[in-house]
């Protein structure tokens, strides 16, 4: 059997013109798990009213950050790719969850070399129902429908994994060597709380309350927010950061329902008001740097910060291509390569 690699991110936009915007967006929020509720709801909500307004709001923010090359997020998951590739004798294919650069085109890719075994790779740290899910679900659909000799094994969520959390802790360290800081926060991406209870396969475990998350159980391999809470918790541990000097928040709410809290924005508010001058800032939901890092947070973050009085406020870059996170990538691969179940 040839095997070879698919890596998957969530994909951008075309271009950051509003139309090409819109389309993006259309793709997006018409996933059933990204926008859970029936289609008539979705519909209504997602081509009713978002489209209508989002697009143009979404392009002014990814005019700030495009690049000459394109999307940073392409450009780095891309830059990813080619890295990785330098150090495996696989093949490696890049694919986006949405857009263009799309799943059954990069299986055909690796088709095309004569892979018939593939290992697949979500970039996403922490399994969620909007992110790993709904990649691992439309896979197997393109795979019934268009590739039925494929076998595909998938990577799950790592982000307790020892070597990746050192990978990560080593990164903060790095970026943080010169720099004077008060308070670390971790900004994981939100979801709607309703998306951990419908992830829990335990039926009842996530409460989302102060202690859920905490207690052991069988829930965790699927809950979100147990899994970002044991990022913060183990980079924290690696780095020997002091109680009550790193915490955990969540960006990027939508709509009105309930999301993960607390929320980023009112957490970098409170922090500034409570009097902090010098914050840093990570976001590890996110392998590549892409518009809710670059522009919400290093941009839109840092005016919250001084508008409140806070004078120093360090983005911390998501691994990119950090070369132990190359490494470590590689190294899985090449491990899945000779023993599937080891990894
Ligand atoms: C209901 C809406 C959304 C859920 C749930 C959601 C989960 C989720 N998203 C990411 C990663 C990324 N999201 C990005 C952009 C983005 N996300 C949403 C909505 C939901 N995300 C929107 C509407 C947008 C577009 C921008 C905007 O209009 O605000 C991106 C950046 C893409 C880019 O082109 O740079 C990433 C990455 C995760 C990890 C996640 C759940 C865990
Ligand atoms: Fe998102
Ligand atoms: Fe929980």
């Amino acid at each position: 059997m040839k095997k070879g690699v698919l890596l998957v991110n969530l994909g951008s936009p075309e271009s950051p013109e509003p139309k090409d915007v819109k389309k993006y967006l259309g793709e997006f929020l018409m996933d059933e798990r990204v926008i859970d509720v029936p289609l008539w709801a979705r519909t209504l909500l997602v081509k009713g009213i978002i489209l209508n307004t989002r697009p143009k709001q979404s392009a002014k923010a990814y005019k700030k950050i495009w690049w000459e090359e394109g999307s940073p997020l392409i450009v780095l998951s891309e830059q990813l790719q080619d890295q990785v590739q330098n150090h495996t004798e696989l093949p490696i294919a890049l694919a986006m969850r949405y857009g263009s650069m799309t799943i059954k085109k990069g299986l055909q890719e690796l088709v095309d070399k004569g892979v018939d075994e593939v290992f697949l790779i979500p970039l996403y740290p922490q399994f969620a129902m909007a992110t790993t899910e709904t990649i691992l679900v439309l896979a197997e659909e393109v795979r019934q429908a268009d590739f039925p000799n494929l076998k595909i094994d998938s990577l799950p969520a790592f982000y307790n994994k020892p070597d990746y959390i050192k990978v990560l802790a080593e990164s903060v360290k790095g970026h943080l060597q010169d720099k004077d800081y008060e308070h670390l926060l971790f900004s994981y991406h939100g979801v709607p709380e309703r998306h951990i209870r419908k992830s829990d396969i335990t039926n009842g475990h996530c409460k989302i309350d102060g202690s859920c998350c905490e207690t052991a159980s069988k829930a965790h391999e699927f809950c979100y927010r147990h899994q970002c809470k044991e990022v913060t918790r183990l980079v924290g541990e690696y780095l020997g950061l002091e109680e009550n000097t790193f915490s955990t928040s969540f960006q990027s709410r939508l709509g009105f329902d309930p999301w993960l809290q607390p929320y980023t924005d009112r957490t970098i508010e409170r922090l500034g008001k409570k009097g902090i001058k010098k914050m840093a800032i990570v976001t590890p939901a996110f392998v590549s740097d892409c518009l809710e890092t670059l522009e919400e947070i290093a941009m839109e973050g840092e005016e919250i910060f001084h508008e409140v009085g806070g004078k120093e406020f360090t983005t911390i870059p998501c691994l990119n291509t950090d070369s132990n996170w190359v490494k470590l990538l590689a190294e899985w691969i090449n491990k899945w390569a000779e023993t599937p179940a080891k990894v």
